[in-house]
């Protein structure tokens, strides 16, 4: 490749204008989740590769935690299985397990893989079953209305929650500069499967790992009120109460509290951006503010 003068003198001072931004990050670990809903087109998964094999080019170290929901609801509609999802979490019988596996395990994280690798990175791919990255246990949803006594326990089947990560693994990954993309199944203590929504994987991988930073990717502009205005910078209060209000509903959910559960579990910041923005990790790192909604660890 040739450049002209004019273009490569363009490059070098975005580069150098780009020093600031990359020597606040630089030997940091930032946990990028990457949600299906932000894989829509193959220029956007073109583009979060080549953000990610950069990141890492320029001494931050990035691990992927990638979902696929739509993907797996594509293929379950093929084979004629009906998609249900009680609060953002989608109900898991032993079918539907083989399918998640199949697909989150087999075809989404080995497309993110190889992208990132055919753009210079390293990548290597992973689900919690690989060392026991993932270890799970059974998520306990429970649903209480004003006029029950006691919480209903509903069983959504083999959906889990993290119990503990590996740590160990993805330090001597990271410090083997190879790019962890992890797919969110979880490994019970009798080798059972758990499909675990993403977004909680991506918080738990970045509060165990102590990362700066904890990006969530996904299909719309941020958290939104009612108008749909992004909103930025909530309390645990606020919250709350926008949860009450319906105003924070379906898959929501769970991102809005795992973001919380890491900052204050000890991330920095946790940030829900859009996934469909050409570039949206760099422009997270590369701006001052940011983009999307952040939240940081306020009462
Ligand atoms: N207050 C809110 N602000 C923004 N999106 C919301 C809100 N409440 C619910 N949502 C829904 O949450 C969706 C994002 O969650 P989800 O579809 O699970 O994304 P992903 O696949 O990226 O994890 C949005 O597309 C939107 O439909
Ligand atoms: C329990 C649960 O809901 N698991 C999710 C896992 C994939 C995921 O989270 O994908 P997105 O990030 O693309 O939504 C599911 O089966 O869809």
């Amino acid at each position: 490749m040739t450049l002209s003068h004019d273009a490569a003198s363009r490059f070098a001072q975005v580069l150098s204008e780009a020093l600031p931004y990359i020597n606040r990050f630089v030997g940091k670990t930032l946990v990028i989740k990457y949600g299906g809903n932000a894989m829509e087109s193959d220029e956007l998964k073109t583009g979060f590769a080549r953000d990610i094999v950069l990141m890492k080019a320029v001494g931050i170290n990035p691990v992927v935690v990638h979902g696929g929901g739509p993907q797996i609801g594509d293929l379950l509609k093929r084979l004629n299985i009906e998609s249900r999802f009680v609060d953002g979490m989608r109900v898991t019988d032993g079918q539907t397990m083989d399918v998640v596996e199949m697909v989150l395990g087999g075809q989404v994280n080995k497309d993110i893989v190889n992208l990132i690798n055919q753009h210079g990175g390293q990548a290597i791919g992973l689900t919690g079953k690989d060392a026991r990255l993932i270890r799970a246990r059974k998520l306990q949803v429970t649903r209480q209305t004003p006029e029950m006594t006691q919480p209903e326990i509903i069983d959504i089947g083999q959906v889990g929650e993290v119990a503990s990560v590996n740590t160990e693994l993805l330090d001597m990954l990271v410090r083997g500069n190879f790019i962890p993309v992890i797919a969110p199944i979880g490994v019970g203590p009798d080798g059972e499967s758990y499909n675990i929504n993403a977004d909680l994987v991506a918080g738990k991988v970045a509060e165990a790992i102590k990362a700066e930073k904890l990006m969530l990717l996904t299909n719309i502009a941020g958290l939104m009120d009612k108008e749909g205005k992004v909103l930025t910078g909530l309390s645990t209060a606020q919250v709350d109460a926008l949860i009450a209000d319906g105003t924070i509903y379906g898959g929501m959910l769970p991102k809005i509290r795992c973001a919380l559960e890491a900052v204050q579990g000890g991330v920095t910041s946790a940030h829900i951006i859009d996934g469909r923005v050409p570039n949206a990790v760099l422009l997270e790192i590369f701006t001052d503010t940011g983009v999307g909604t952040l939240i940081t660890n306020k009462a």
